[in-house]
């Protein structure tokens, strides 16, 4: 069963080193958390999963690492500059400051109930900084509010270096920066987080296919990522609430502890954002409504050598928070369980490819050097297999390692005894996480069944 409070996840993160405060000994800062040991683990191996199905298994994606900190003019074209803002309320009495789209009534204080707020007022989400030495009307930019714009200028560069035809996406996980008027419910709103976007361009009339086979694809991907389907919903966006580049939205929804609430938006973009960003607008015959550009020094368009044009193409992207899916992931991992013997366990029931340590190898005795010696032994082979983190531990006391690895989600524990040092074959005992079943398996054939055991799970 899912965790049902925020809090119980809270204080399990910080307890066994997933996630801490961000700058915690200075009394914290506000919408900025660390991943420690853990959740460091649990971060890159959500992100190569992510990478893996985008990347590795299409071949009609390319991946990009674009820069954060980019030419100012990039986000006046992209349309930022104007209107990535959301609407703020003051509460005169209290001090607070709302989202006047998540109060429950924008006359009354969500914090003191008092009615002497200020009227909305538009709030514009990016953190804007100073580049270089000079501090002046010019020269200032601002942190990527998202990670989606370094693929649109880079277009041309991706074309020309890869001969890329229509249809093909361009894939990119990095961190991207909002100044949220209220970050809350722990990781789920901070202002420093990361995202994963596909841009996928494809013919103008075909969007709406694409639009359809990404919001499946993405469905089924959490699914494999372990959540499950009864806590994920689509929320079809519409009105006022569908971004101004959009001609359709399906945002995909998970039940996090605090209820369903945004884990990836699927957004229909049109030809708005290459159009917004192209020199040479008029020639397009563009769909979208977008702001003439002045500074552009590219053609972002592409051959279409059915018809003999240039055109530009329409955008599909499936962007999800990296934040919001480690959450959702530990939610739906968090399990209490009632034992036989009338005690309980909590155990983090991750899919194993996003397991933070896939095996943890432990000696019986900490002391006996033939014992230490072929446990070191296991988890230096174990490790060359490439499949993630493999911990050596050696505390000698093998039950408390159980819980604490039932606790961090650790799929597999080895123990070493003195029978696999005494016994021929060298039996080592092989725990699950899920069953807790312990199987005796000779440490030759360690490595295959780790191996298998990890085809097989995922
Ligand atoms: N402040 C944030 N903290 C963590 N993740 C975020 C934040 N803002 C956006 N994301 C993630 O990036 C994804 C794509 O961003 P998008 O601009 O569509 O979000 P959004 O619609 O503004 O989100 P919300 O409505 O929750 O503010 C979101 O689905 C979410 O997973």
């Amino acid at each position: 069963m899912p965790a049902k409070t925020m809090d119980e996840l809270v204080s399990l993160c910080k307890r066994r080193g997933f996630i801490f405060q961000g700058s915690e000994i200075y009394g914290g800062m506000q919408g900025a958390y660390d991943y420690g040991p853990l959740g460091v683990e649990l971060k890159n191996n959500l992100k190569a999963a992510w990478w893996r199905s985008m990347v590795y298994e299409r071949d009609d994606v390319e991946g990009l690492d674009a820069a954060i900190i980019q030419n100012k003019h990039v986000y006046k074209y992209s349309g930022h500059e104007d209107t990535f803002t959301d609407p703020m309320v003051d509460c005169h009495e209290c001090k607070s400051r709302l989202r006047a789209d998540h109060m429950k009534d924008i006359k009354v204080c969500d914090n003191c109930g008092s009615t002497n707020v200020t009227a909305p007022r538009d709030f514009n989400l990016m953190f804007k900084t100073n580049v270089g030495p000079m501090v002046n009307e010019e020269s200032y930019t601002y942190l990527r509010p998202e990670t989606a714009q370094g693929i649109f200028t880079n277009f041309k560069n991706v074309v020309d270096s890869t001969s890329r035809t229509l249809p093909f996406g361009i894939a990119q996980i990095g961190k991207s920066f909002r100044n949220e008027i209220t970050p809350r419910n722990f990781i789920f709103r901070v202002r420093e987080f990361e995202q994963m976007e596909l841009e996928f361009f494809c013919k103008p009339g075909e969007d709406e296919k694409w639009h359809e086979f990404w919001v499946g694809a993405r469905k089924q991907w959490w699914l494999d990522q372990g959540l499950a389907e009864e806590n994920i919903q689509f929320e079809y966006v519409t009105g006022d609430d569908l971004a101004h580049y959009s001609k359709s939205t399906v945002d995909i929804l998970y039940k996090f502890p605090h209820g369903f609430e945004e884990l990836e938006g699927v957004a229909n973009r049109t030809d708005y954002d290459l159009g917004s960003h192209t020199k040479a607008q008029e020639e397009f015959g563009l769909s979208a409504k977008v702001k003439k550009n002045e500074h552009s020094t590219a053609k972002l368009a592409i051959r279409d050598l059915e018809e003999n044009k240039w055109e530009v193409p329409f955008c599909i992207e499936p962007s999800a928070g990296l934040d919001r899916g480690l959450l959702a992931v530990m939610t739906e991992a968090y399990t209490e369980e009632e034992l036989p013997n009338g005690t309980s366990r909590t155990v983090l029931k991750f899919k194993p490819h996003l397991a933070p340590i896939k095996v943890a190898i432990m000696p019986l005795k900490k002391n006996k050097p033939e014992i230490v010696a072929l446990a070191k032994e296991l988890k230096n082979k174990l490790q060359k297999l490439g499949l993630g983190r493999i911990l050596y531990e050696n505390t000698g006391n093998v039950g408390k390692g159980y819980r604490r690895h039932d606790e961090v989600g650790t799929p597999i524990c080895v123990t070493v005894d003195f029978d696999s040092i005494e016994k021929e074959g060298a039996p080592v005992t092989v725990r699950d996480r899920d069953t807790m079943e312990q199987i005796v398996v000779p440490a030759a054939e360690l490595p295959a069944y780790v191996i298998n055991y990890f085809i097989n799970q995922n």
